[in-house]
C-alpha cells in the first residue's frame, strides 16, 4: 500500500501520489483507482477521480520545484492540466511551507502562487497556430462549423475546441462532443469546451475532456481557452475575467498575452491505495 492524497480544484479531482512511491504501472494505477464506482474511496464511499498526479518534489530549489505527470482515467498522459497544477502547488506548499512553487510539466515550467483562498498558476501564452494545437492543416481554425458547433481551436498546454453557444446547459454535450474530440482535423484529439455569456459577466463553461472521455466539473486549460478565444474573436477586451464551470468559479488574467489561472483548491482526504496489483498489470 502507498500513501496518497485526494485534492480538487473547483471540482476537477485528482489522486496525488508522491513520485517516490513505487508504482510500476502508472497507467494501470490510474485506470483502476480513478474509477468512479470501484476506485479510490473517502469516508462516504468511492469517489474515483479525474486523474492521478504523480509529483516529484525537489525542495532544494528556490522556489521549490515539482515535476508533475498527469495520468488520466484512460491511462493516457496529458501535457498540461490547469487545475491539476494548482492542486500540485497546494500539495507542495503543504510540504515545504513555501507559497511559491515552480511546476514542471511537459508543456513547460509554470510558476504557482499559493494563497489562503486561492492558488494561481501561470499558464503561458495560448496559441492558435495549427502546428501547436495541433491541427492537421495549415490555417488556424477560428469560428468554423464543425460537427454542428462553431469551433475555434486553441492550445492552452493541451488542445481545446471552443464553441460559444447561447446556453451551455441546452447542449447535449455527451452527444455532440465525441465527434469533435475525435475529428481528423485534431491528430492528437481535442478537449471540447462550451461557453456562454453569464449575466453577471464572464462566461459559463462546460468541458468534455480527452482522457476522461466525459464531462468534468471544471477544466483549467478549458477556462483559459474560453478567455483566449473570447479575446481573439472580439467578444471581450478584458485582461481579467471570471469563467464559471459547474464546480466553481475560476479567474483568468492576462499580462500581455500570457495567461494566469486562479481559484480555490481543496485537500479532500488522505488514504492508502494498493500499488502492488499495478506492478503486475
Ligand atoms: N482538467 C485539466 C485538463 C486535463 C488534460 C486534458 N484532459 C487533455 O487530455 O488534454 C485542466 O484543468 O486543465
Amino acid at each position: 500500500m502507498i500513501d496518497v492524497s485526494k485534492y480538487h480544484g473547483t471540482g476537477n479531482d485528482f489522486i496525488v501520489v508522491d513520485a517516490d512511491h513505487p508504482v510500476a504501472s502508472r497507467r494501470r494505477f490510474a485506470i483502476d483507482h480513478c474509477d468512479r464506482t470501484d476506485g479510490i474511496s473517502g469516508a462516504t464511499g468511492p469517489t474515483g477521480a479525474d486523474g492521478v498526479l504523480f509529483l516529484a518534489l525537489e525542495p532544494a530549489f528556490d522556489p521549490p520545484r515539482v515535476i508533475m505527470t498527469l495520468v488520466q482515467p484512460d491511462g493516457s498522459v496529458a501535457s498540461m492540466c490547469g487545475n491539476g497544477a494548482r492542486c500540485a502547488a497546494a500539495w507542495a506548499a503543504d510540504r515545504t511551507d513555501r507559497d511559491e512553487v515552480m511546476i514542471d510539466t511537459p508543456a513547460g515550467t509554470r510558476r504557482a502562487t499559493v494563497g489562503d483562498e486561492s492558488v494561481t498558476i501561470e499558464m503561458g501564452t495560448p496559441r492558435f497556430d495549427p502546428a501547436f494545437v495541433p491541427l492537421a492543416r495549415d490555417d488556424p481554425m477560428v469560428e468554423e462549423p464543425l460537427c454542428g458547433l462553431t469551433v475555434t481551436a486553441v492550445d492552452t498546454g493541451v488542445p481545446h475546441a471552443v464553441a460559444f453557444v447561447d446556453d451551455v446547459d441546452a447542449v447535449d454535450l455527451a452527444a455532440v462532443a465525441p465527434d469533435v474530440r475525435h475529428h481528423e482535423v485534431f491528430p492528437e484529439g481535442a478537449n471540447v469546451t462550451l461557453a456562454s455569456a453569464h449575466p453577471d459577466g464572464g462566461f459559463r463553461q462546460r468541458t468534455f475532456e480527452r482522457g476522461v472521455e466525459g464531462e468534468t466539473r471544471s477544466c483549467g486549460t478549458g477556462a483559459v481557452a474560453i478567455a483566449a478565444v473570447a479575446r481573439r474573436v472580439g467578444r471581450v477586451e478584458d485582461d481579467r475575467l471570471t469563467v464559471r464551470p459547474p464546480g466553481g468559479d475560476l479567474t483568468v488574467s492576462f499580462e500581455g498575452e500570457v495567461a494566469s489561472l486562479s481559484g480555490p483548491v481543496v485537500h479532500e482526504f488522505d488514504t492508502e491505495l494498493s500499488a502492488a496489483h499495478a506492478r503486475h498489470a
